[in-house]
């Protein structure tokens, strides 16, 4: 299991929500869900397909708008702010999705500064090369400033992602399914990157997956979303050592270790 992250604040909560409520015609996806991120900390979100992992996300971020309830990002709610200052927000969130596809006309150099043109950073060149320098060796590939994103493996492209997300230097990180789709050793190489991430960085994130060995590496806490409302919430041990059948099926059909 993953060691105590030294810098959580838990007297500060980067994300709080209260009694969050959201249904799509009849069907109730979220039935009241309760959930704090701390500052610093990871925080695994497990869930079965269809849960709606990706709707509380997409909540979190102001795309979709809650029926009920209090959504509270870096101490503004969310659904109450102007489109202005939600834009402004979005910026101090960085997001990992699974189809966070990079340019393949551009250079990695190109991606990486891409964010940073598009959003209007009054920046030098020297300024500029620097944050792509910086993200490039969080990241682990500075050898692949010149190359193409085609050159570049699964894995590698990931974590171009990854630091593309970094250059703005977001203070919340939203990972959606990070090791989808990888081998098992780059698996373990992106847990280590989100754990380097929130070290360096010093992040508050959230991270959904259904892989259970990345569960265990990078989450300070897990929450298990079941039937609308988060159930089961701990470390990755307490949170397994329950008899809810619900939790164990996730379990032993998932996890191979
Ligand atoms: N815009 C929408 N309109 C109608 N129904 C929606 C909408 N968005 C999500 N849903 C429904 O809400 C439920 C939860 O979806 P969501 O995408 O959040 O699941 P998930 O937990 O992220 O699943 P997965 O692990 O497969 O990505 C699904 O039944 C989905 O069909």
């Amino acid at each position: 299991m993953k060691k105590a992250s030294p810098n959580i604040d838990y007297n500060q909560k980067a994300i709080s929500i209260k009694g969050l409520q959201k249904s799509f015609d009849e069907f109730d996806v979220l039935k009241g869900v309760d959930l704090d991120l701390y500052k610093g900390e990871n925080l695994v979100v497990l869930g079965r397909s269809g849960t709606g992992k990706s709707v509380l996300i997409k909540i979190i971020s102001g795309l979709l708008k809650p029926d009920e309830g209090y959504v509270n990002v870096l101490g503004q709610e969310v659904d109450k702010i102007s489109p202005k200052e939600l834009d402004k927000l979005r910026l101090k969130i960085g997001f990992s999705f699974q189809n966070s596809a990079l340019y393949d006309s551009m250079t990695v150099r190109e991606n990486l500064e891409f964010p940073l043109v598009r959003n209007s950073r009054n920046l030098t060149r020297k300024e500029i090369d620097n944050l792509v320098e910086t993200v490039l060796d969080a990241v682990g590939l500075s050898q692949a400033i010149n190359q193409m994103p085609s050159e570049l493996s699964g894995g590698q492209r990931k974590r171009i992602g990854i630091a593309r997300t970094l250059i703005l230097r977001p203070e919340i990180m939203l990972y959606d399914e990070p090791t989808a789709g990888l081998d098992p050793i780059t698996c373990i190489d992106i847990n280590n990157l989100i754990n380097e991430v929130q070290r360096r960085f010093n992040t508050s994130s959230i991270i959904i997956t259904h892989d259970l060995t990345c569960a265990r590496a990078v989450g300070d806490r897990i929450a298990m979303l079941l039937d609308g409302q988060f159930q089961h919430e701990g470390t990755f041990d307490e949170v397994f050592a329950t008899d809810d059948e619900r939790a164990q099926a996730f379990y032993n059909y998932n996890f191979i270790d």
